[in-house]
């Protein structure tokens, strides 16, 4: 089974463009769940410019299902949210500071230490660690050693190509998925997820443990509504 788990980081931007607190961001977030979603995830940034801090403090309060926490750990103050929190997942992401969303994933070779001590300061609080990487299986097995327990693919470069030629698309990714079965590692993926490209890519990785999915989400919940949106995604999952 994948498991889908919503980011709602679309619905804390809305909310701060006006500064109140419409639409409410816990609510969203307990809506999901009622309308099926199997985890919430949240992607804090330093500036808070989505998710603010004390969101996460909230939402963990009150969310039953998986709590996914994503963010770069380069700054203590990510850590010491994450380990405030105690999430079921945390996934390390290596976003610049200055850039609109996530763009790449890590260099899991070039930073091992510094992966390899984080993951284990979040295992020893039995955090389950997931790598944000590119479709590459070097970079797959580089987070095997750094002792993360996921991977999480970064899904844009498919989704991109996703119309001009979805065989082409997706077979570095079903390489790098079956280096993380093979290895032992989970598999979740994300970025610009659709309902244009979600089923193919799970009939591809049917393996896949959790995909996290927000921009086209939200957008979809526009013109469809939340709870119908939820389903038409789910149901995308099943093969
Ligand atoms: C890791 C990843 O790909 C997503 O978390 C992405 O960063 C979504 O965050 P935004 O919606 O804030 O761009
Ligand atoms: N980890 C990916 C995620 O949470 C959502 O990415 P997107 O669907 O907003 O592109």
């Amino acid at each position: 089974m994948t498991r889908l788990s919503v980011n709602i980081n679309k619905i804390a931007t809305l909310r701060n463009s006006r500064g109140g607190d419409n639409p409410n961001v816990i609510k969203v977030g307990l809506d999901c769940e009622r309308f099926g979603a199997q985890g919430i995830t949240v992607h804090p940034r330093p500036d808070e410019r989505h998710i603010r801090y004390q969101d996460v403090y909230d939402l963990k309060e009150v969310v039953t299902t998986e709590f996914n926490i994503e963010g770069n750990p380069s700054e203590r103050k990510f850590i010491d949210l994450v380990l405030a929190n105690r999430p079921d997942q945390v996934t390390l992401v290596p976003d610049a500071l200055l850039a609109i969303t996530s763009n790449a994933g890590w260099d899991t070779i070039k930073n091992r230490s510094e992966l390899t001590d984080l993951i284990q300061e979040f295992k020893s609080a039995s955090i389950r660690v997931s790598v944000f990487v590119d479709a590459d299986e070097d970079m797959v097995e580089g987070a095997k050693i750094c002792g993360a327990d996921r991977i999480e693919l970064y899904t844009e470069p498919y989704a991109a190509g996703y119309f001009e030629n979805r065989q082409k698309a997706v077979l570095p990714f079903i390489k790098a998925a079956e280096k993380a079965r093979e290895i032992g590692l989970g598999v979740n993926a994300g970025h610009d997820l659709s309902l244009d490209n979600l089923r193919f890519l799970k009939q591809s990785i049917p393996w896949m443990d959790e995909v996290s999915i927000g921009h086209a989400l939200i957008a979809d919940a526009l013109y469809l509504g939340l709870e119908n949106t939820i389903q038409m995604y789910l149901r995308e999952l099943e093969l």
